[in-house]
């Protein structure tokens, strides 16, 4: 069999696998390993990938075999394999992957233009006076906001906008710990899904979750399902619906909702690994500074100053790197056995792959524990970070994720200095970087640190 840890025969390597971080325990394994190796845990058998060029075979290459999803009892008791990041892959996850790849590629996206920089305008106004540590909060509701009004188009959510975030927020968090094998028992014993829903109360609650969500969903995208509004991601679903076999109003309600799901948080937290890189490596954030100024002078920078400010563009490809917010991606299954190298991967395998070793190869980037946006520009440039998986799950938001980080981004350093706070002793503070949170997402804890306005901000 191919190389892997040895476990207990019943438990396999089980016990050894943490419910949080996994990319740390993939990351001690991938010292023992040459970039991929298998394991087993209660009888199912996981590929962990540690090496790009070893994703790219498997995942970029042979991606008709690799393209599934594990998809756990309860997501499909409450999802109905409506939201397409976390279903299998079939006909239902193709045609909302096709709604999503042709109204977020990139001659789609200059249609949310005008909804980021209002939205990042805004943004610069909420944080002048801002308590640091309330810092994740504010970039959360930024984020929140905005991704609304690009699914939903500006204004279209009325009065009920900020309630019905707060329903899609609790939606998220319920579905989160639903899919934890500890609240079901039916994640780790499907076979129990042979009982009738009379008897299973977790069927029960999946019907009820189910139910309750489509109303909300559909209430949600109505202005754009009936021509009500025309702009935002479901106004521009209608419009190829004609050339779109099968695609009913449903499925595009429940793709915003893939979507704003998927991407609502990873922005945010991007960001405020943004404001530690540039407290703790004031040189970066320096230049960079100097850059927009130069370009940008006294108005606020647009999407026009990017192809003039490739030093930010930089940092923002490092941020991505230095600390990706997925670090361990997330799980591909093999929906057909394969063979690599010589050895035999069985359908039903769950593929791993752990983006936080192939943004740290030294051979790539070398001193990867430094922040050093230069090595984006350097002859030849570093390449892009592998940030945003493989294969025909590549993250369908990645474009828009790197429009809006530019924009945030060259807008705070245009807007404000940041630097390293002192505490009563007058001792500075440096925020650590190890000082993390999350689960499969990773930030850092809220973090003290000095951020104070260098111009007028408009209003
Ligand atoms: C810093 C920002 C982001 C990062 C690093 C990121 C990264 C990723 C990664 C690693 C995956 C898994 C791909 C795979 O299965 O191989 C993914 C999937 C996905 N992402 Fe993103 N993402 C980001 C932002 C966004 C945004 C803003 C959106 C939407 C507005 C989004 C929507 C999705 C969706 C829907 C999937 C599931 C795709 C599928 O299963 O077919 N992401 N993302």
């Amino acid at each position: 069999s191919p190389p892997g840890p040895r476990g207990l025969p019943l438990l396999g390597s089980a016990l050894e696998l943490p419910s949080k971080f996994v990319f740390r325990k993939f990351d001690e394994w991938s010292k023992l390993y040459d970039g991929w190796f298998m394991l087993s845990a209660v009888g199912q058998k996981f590929l962990v990938i540690t090496r790009t060029d070893i994703a790219v075979d498997i995942l970029d290459k042979m991606s008709l075999q690799t393209a599934d999803r594990p998809a756990l009892p309860m997501a499909i008791y409450m999802l109905r394999h409506m939201a397409f990041s976390l279903d299998n892959y079939g006909d239902r996850w193709r045609r909302c992957r096709r709604l999503a790849h042709e109204n977020f590629n990139v001659r789609a996206l200059e249609q949310y233009r005008g909804v980021y920089e209002l939205a990042t305008a805004k943004l610069l106004r909420q944080l002048s006076n801002i308590d640091p540590l309330k810092i994740p909060d504010e970039l959360m509701q930024f984020s929140g906001a905005l991704t609304y009004e690009a699914m939903y188009g500006p204004g279209s959510g009325g009065a009920n906008v900020k309630q019905n975030i707060h329903k899609v927020w609790e939606m998220l968090e319920v579905l989160g710990d639903a899919m934890s094998p500890a609240t079901f028992i039916i994640n780790l014993f499907p076979v129990l899904g042979i009982l009738p829903e009379s008897i299973s109360p977790w069927k029960q609650f999946g019907t009820r979750y189910f139910n309750e969500h489509d109303k909300l969903l559909k209430e949600m995208a109505q202005p754009g399902l009936t021509g009500q509004s025309d702009s935002g991601f479901v106004a521009s679903c209608m419009r190829m619906r004609d050339r779109t076999e099968g695609i009913s109003d449903a499925e595009i309600a429940w793709t915003s909702f893939a979507l704003y799901g998927a991407g609502v948080e990873t922005t945010p937290y991007s960001l405020h690994w943004f404001i530690m890189a540039m407290v703790l490596f004031p040189e970066a954030y320096q230049r960079a500074q100097d850059e927009v100024r130069a370009v940008a002078g006294d108005s606020p920078p647009t999407f026009e100053h990017r192809i003039k400010m490739p030093y930010v563009m930089a940092v923002m490809k490092e941020v991505l790197r230095w600390r990706p917010v997925l670090p361990a991606a997330l799980p591909h299954m093999a929906s057909e056995d394969f063979e690599y190298k010589g050895y035999r991967v069985q359908k039903g395998t769950y593929i791993f792959y752990n983006q936080w070793n192939m943004c740290r190869d030294p051979a790539v980037y070398p001193d990867y524990d430094v922040f050093r946006p230069e090595r984006f520009l350097a002859d030849p440039p570093a390449p892009d970070p592998p940030v945003f998986g493989f294969g025909r799950r590549i993250c369908p938001g990645r474009n828009f994720a790197r429009d809006l980080l530019f924009l945030a981004i060259s807008n705070l350093l245009w807007a404000y200095h940041f630097e390293k706070a002192t505490d009563a002793d007058g001792k500075t503070i440096t925020p650590s970087p190890e000082d993390i949170d999350g689960n499969i997402l990773l930030h850092p804890k809220p973090f003290q640190f000095v951020m104070t306005p260098q111009r007028e901000i408009p209003k």
